[in-house]
C-alpha cells in the first residue's frame, strides 16, 4: 500500500505533557495517530517513544500535511493552552477541514470559550467538540476520565477511541458524552474545583498534625498511607502519603518541608465560583479553597503579620487521626454535593439535561478527584437526590451522622489553637445552614427594609410588606 494511502483515525495537535501521553495512548489501543506540534523539534523528539506501540503513528510539521494526514471525517485533538492558542489554531486549520471534520479542545477551557467557538462554527460543517480530561500525565497515558460536549455526529467518531483509552471502572469506560457545546468543559470545571476544595481540606488537616501535633512529614505521611484503604481512600489521599514520604535529593529533607507555601492556580477553581454565583449558588467549600490559595500568595504579609497580630488562642484537645479522617469524609462528602448542585444548576440554566449519575460514574476512575466515595455518590445520584440534594440521599445521611462529629472537633479545636481551616469550616457551616429549617435572613430582610425599603414577605400573611420602623 503506498504511503499517502495510510490515513490517521485521528489527529493530535500540541505533544506537551498531555498531548504526548494521549497520542501514545492512542497508539497503544492501536489507533493510528498522525500528530503535530508547533516546535517541530517536538514531534522528532516525540516519534521514538511512539515507536513499536500497535498503532502507526506519523508526526507532521507543516499543518497542511497533518491534516491530509487523518482519514474523513477528520478527528482532531487539540491539547494546548485553551485560550488564545485555541482561537488561533482553529482559525489556521478551518480552512484546511471539510464538511463533517470535528476539532476538539481537550485542554482545560472556559466553557463560555467553549460555547463561542461552537456557535462561530456553527452551520460551517465544522464540528467543535469541548472536551475536558482529567487524570494528570499519569492519567492520559493509561486511562483518563474524560467529559465530552458536542454534537451527536462528532460523539458518534470519537466515541470508540474515548472509551478504548478512557480509565475503566469494572470495565465501564469513564467518559460519555454529556450534553452539547461547552457541557463537558464546564463538568471538567467543576470537577477541577471539587478538586480544589479537596486538596485543601487534606492541607488543613496536614497542618492541623504538623502545626499542632508538632508531627514531622514522615509521621503525617504514615497517618495518610494508613487512610489509603479506608472510607476517605482517593488517589488525592494516595499522592499525598507518597509526597509525604519523599525526600528532597538536594538537602534530605522531606521535600514537603522545602517547598514554599505559595500555591498556584491556573483558572477552574475561579471559574467554577463565578459560574456558581452567577447562577446564585454558593460553592462555599470550592470559595475557600481558590480564596486560600490566592492569600497563600501573600506569604511576605503573612510573614509580617505573623509578628504582629497576637491570635488569641485558646487551650484546645487537638482531636486525634481518627477524628481528622471522619472531619475530612463529612467535609469531602458536602464539597462534593456543592458541586453536584453547581452542576444541577447549570444543567437548568443551559437546557443540558446533564446526568448527573453519568458524571459521578466516569469520576469513578482515572480522574484526579477518584475517591473511595464515588461509586457511592454516583449510587445515591442514580437512586435520585431527594430535593435535589446529595447531603439528603439516605446513605449519605448516615455516613454524614457517623463523621460529623469529627468534622465538629477538628473544626472547633482549630478554631481554638488558630490554626486555618477555611475549606472544612466552610463545609461544616454549610451542612449547619442546611441542616437549620428556620434561619436568620428575617434579620438581613429586616436590616434590607429598614434602610433601603426593600419590603419582605410574612411567615402569616400573602404579599410584600414593609416594617413600621423606629427611626
Ligand atoms: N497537565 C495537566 O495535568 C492537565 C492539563 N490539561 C490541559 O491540557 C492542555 C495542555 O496542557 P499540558 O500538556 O499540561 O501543557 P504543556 O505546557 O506540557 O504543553 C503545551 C502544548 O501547547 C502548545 N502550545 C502552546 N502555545 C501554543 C500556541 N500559541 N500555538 C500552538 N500550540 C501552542 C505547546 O507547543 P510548543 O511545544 O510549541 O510550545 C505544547 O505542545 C492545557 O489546556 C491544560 O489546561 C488538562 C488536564 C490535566
Ligand atoms: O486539570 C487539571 C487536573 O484535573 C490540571 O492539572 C490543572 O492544571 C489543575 O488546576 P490548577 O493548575 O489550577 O491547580
Amino acid at each position: 500500500m503506498a504511503q499517502q494511502e495510510i490515513r490517521a483515525q485521528i489527529g493530535v495537535y500540541g505533544l506537551g505533557t498531555m498531548g504526548s501521553a494521549l497520542a501514545l495512548n492512542l497508539a497503544d489501543h492501536g489507533f493510528d495517530v498522525a500528530v503535530s506540534n508547533r516546535e517541530a523539534d517536538w514531534i522528532d523528539a516525540f516519534l521514538p517513544e511512539a515507536a513499536g506501540l500497535s498503532g502507526n503513528v506519523t508526526g507532521h510539521a507543516d499543518l497542511a500535511d497533518f491534516v491530509a494526514a487523518i482519514a474523513s471525517p477528520r478527528t482532531i485533538l487539540f491539547m494546548i493552552p485553551s485560550t488564545k492558542p485555541m482561537d488561533m489554531m482553529i482559525d489556521a486549520i478551518t480552512p484546511l477541514l471539510s464538511d463533517g471534520d470535528t476539532i476538539i479542545d481537550g485542554g482545560n477551557a472556559d466553557f463560555n470559550d467553549t460555547r463561542r467557538r461552537s456557535a462561530a462554527l456553527e452551520g460551517t460543517g465544522i464540528h467543535f467538540v469541548g472536551m475536558g480530561v482529567s487524570g494528570g500525565e499519569e492519567g492520559a497515558r493509561n486511562g483518563p476520565s474524560m467529559m465530552v460536549g458536542g454534537s451527536d455526529h462528532s460523539w458518534a467518531q470519537l466515541k470508540p477511541m474515548a472509551e478504548a483509552i478512557a480509565a475503566k471502572f469494572h470495565g465501564d469506560p469513564c467518559v460519555a458524552h454529556l450534553g452539547p457545546d461547552g457541557a463537558g468543559h464546564f463538568v471538567k470545571t467543576v470537577h477541577n474545583g471539587i478538586e480544589y476544595a479537596d486538596m485543601q481540606m487534606i492541607a488543613e488537616v496536614y497542618g492541623l498534625m504538623r502545626d499542632q501535633a508538632g508531627m514531622d512529614a514522615g509521621q503525617i505521611g504514615q497517618v495518610f498511607d494508613g487512610w489509603r484503604e479506608g472510607p476517605v481512600a482517593s488517589y488525592l489521599i494516595d499522592i499525598t502519603a507518597k509526597a509525604l514520604a519523599s525526600t528532597d535529593a538536594g538537602t534530605g529533607q522531606p521535600i514537603v518541608d522545602v517547598i514554599r507555601d505559595q500555591a498556584g492556580q491556573k483558572g477552574t477553581g475561579r471559574w467554577t465560583l463565578i459560574e456558581a454565583l452567577k447562577m446564585g449558588q454558593s460553592a462555599s467549600t470550592i470559595e475557600a479553597a481558590v480564596g486560600a490559595r490566592g492569600w497563600s500568595s501573600e506569604g511576605d504579609v503573612r510573614r509580617a503579620a505573623q509578628a504582629l497580630l497576637d491570635p488569641a488562642t485558646q487551650p484546645a484537645d487537638i482531636p486525634g487521626t481518627d477524628d481528622m479522617e471522619n472531619a475530612l469524609l463529612a467535609a469531602r462528602i458536602l464539597g462534593h454535593a456543592q458541586g453536584f448542585r453547581v452542576l444541577s444548576a447549570a444543567s437548568a440554566e443551559f437546557n443540558w439535561d446533564l446526568d448527573l449519575a453519568r458524571i459521578a460514574e466516569i469520576w469513578r476512575a482515572g480522574c484526579i478527584i477518584r475517591s473511595a466515595l464515588l461509586d457511592e455518590f454516583a449510587g445515591a445520584v442514580r437512586a435520585g437526590l431527594p430535593h435535589g440534594h446529595l447531603i439528603l440521599a439516605p446513605a449519605m445521611r448516615t455516613r454524614l451522622t457517623a463523621a460529623l462529629p469529627g468534622l465538629r472537633r477538628v473544626v472547633a479545636a482549630a478554631a481554638l489553637s488558630g490554626q486555618p481551616v477555611p475549606a472544612l469550616s466552610a463545609a461544616l457551616a454549610w451542612h449547619d445552614t442546611m441542616a437549620l429549617g428556620r434561619g436568620t435572613a428575617n434579620m438581613i430582610q429586616a436590616q434590607r427594609d429598614y434602610f433601603g425599603a426593600h419590603g419582605f414577605e410574612r411567615m402569616d400573611q400573602d404579599g410584600a410588606h414593609h416594617g413600621d420602623w423606629l427611626r
